[in-house]
């Protein structure tokens, strides 16, 4: 117990002195705590505690690059829902609220938290907008990515229509019982067809991404407290889609099949025509998505936005910690300022970790 309450110190001072509070206010909080933790073994963070919390763990998340925008996050307090029907409706919201009809809007929803190990609410999705994947002899249909999730839908009864993008149910589970699965309405979900801005025949590939990503599969740590059910969404770099999600091998494997539509030459690697299909694939994304007007960053852009959070967080008198091979971007990382520098990858809270999958 006196370990949550001297994280509990820790948190509150960094927090209220941030917030500007006098020494008097967060003594005052500090005492309240403090009784509250004897009479329950826990406490409880006001929405202003939770909304700065959640804040300061974007701040403190190493390998995110998009961390210049981490005090404009907007912060939903759902502590109150417990049904799963509740649950359900809080991410309906959370997605239209904050997909904003394509000027996405940085948003979490923070559930209850855990307390004496009782987990109220977890989310079993990894994103809550994905698309399924299906193995069977004749090979994989969709995103290979999900194919255990995928499964854990169909055996809780969900069916999808086996197309290569199933968006796939909602999974919520509620005090360690059965989960329940719900299918997002269409009107929250916003997706983009791939279209390239030169060449015509790129729509042939078929392609398209749901516009917004929402991680809901990280624990958010604050003070202590663990929130297991904490999803939160900001807008894509491109790369995220263009360079990994359709080109890799292990997802949707499309240079081949952009570089055959390229004309390129593919009988040597010495011809590049890996690197001249991705950078097409890329620059289609971001041609679509902006043509679609749904937010997404470039990332030359976003180094550039990051350089700006490091000359902020200096004059704040913080020190950045980053993961340098997370903060690179997966094409031409050396264009980057963040390449030829180093990061200390030590890890601060309140911050997003990974947790364990609550279905084997
Ligand atoms: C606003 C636009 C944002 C952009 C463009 C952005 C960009 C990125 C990118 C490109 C990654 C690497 C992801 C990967 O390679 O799989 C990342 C990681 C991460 N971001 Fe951000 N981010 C944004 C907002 C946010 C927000 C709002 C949060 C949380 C409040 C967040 C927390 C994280 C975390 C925790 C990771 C590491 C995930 C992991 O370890 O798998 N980011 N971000
Ligand atoms: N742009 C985003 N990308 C992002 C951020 C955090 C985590 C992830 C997913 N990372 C895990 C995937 C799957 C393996 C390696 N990458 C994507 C955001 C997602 C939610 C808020 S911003």
């Amino acid at each position: 117990m006196n370990a949550i309450l001297s994280k509990a110190s820790i948190f509150l001072s960094e927090c209220y002195k941030e917030l500007g509070y006098s020494p008097m206010e967060l003594e005052s909080r500090l005492q309240e705590v403090s009784r509250e933790m004897k009479e329950t073994g826990t406490y409880t963070h006001t929405t202003e505690e939770l909304r700065h919390g959640a804040k300061m763990a974007w701040r403190n998340s190493n390998r995110c690059i998009g961390r210049l925008f981490w005090e404009s996050m907007h912060v939903l307090d759902e502590r109150e829902a417990t049904t799963e029907d509740q649950v359900a409706e809080a991410l309906y919201y959370h997605l239209k609220y904050a997909t904003n009809a394509g000027k996405i809007i940085p948003t979490i929803t923070v559930f209850k938290p855990v307390y004496n190990k009782k987990v109220p609410v977890r989310i079993w999705n990894h994103q809550l907008i994905r698309y399924a994947g299906y193995e069977n002899e004749k090979g994989i249909i969709g995103d290979p990515a999900s194919i255990a999730f995928t499964k854990k839908c169909q055996e809780l009864g969900w069916q999808g229509k086996e197309t290569p993008f199933d968006i796939l149910p909602l999974v919520i589970q509620c005090d360690h019982k059965e989960p329940k699965w719900f299918d997002i309405p269409k009107e929250c979900i916003v997706e983009v067809a791939i279209t390239h801005p030169t060449i015509n025949s790129f729509s042939d590939l078929k392609l398209k991404w749901y516009g917004v990503p929402f991680i809901a599969d990280m624990r958010l740590e604050v003070g202590g407290i663990d929130y297991v059910a904490a999803p939160f969404n900001g807008w894509y770099m491109g790369t995220e889609i263009g360079a990994r999600n359709f080109a890799d091998e292990s997802r949707y494997h499309m240079l081949p099949k952009v570089a055959e539509l390229l004309g390129l030459d593919c009988r040597k690697e010495a011809y590049l025509w890996r690197d001249e299909a991705l950078v097409e694939l890329n620059r289609a994304v971001l041609y679509s998505f902006k043509d679609a007007g749904v937010s997404i960053v470039d990332h030359h852009t976003a180094a550039k936005q990051f350089k700006h959070f490091e000359e902020k967080e200096h004059e704040a008198g913080r020190s950045v910690t980053g993961t340098w091979s997370w903060l690179i971007p997966p094409v031409s990382p050396a264009t980057t300022h963040i390449f030829h520098k180093d990061y200390e990858d030590k890890v601060l809270t309140p911050n997003y970790f990974y947790q364990d999958l609550p279905y084997d």
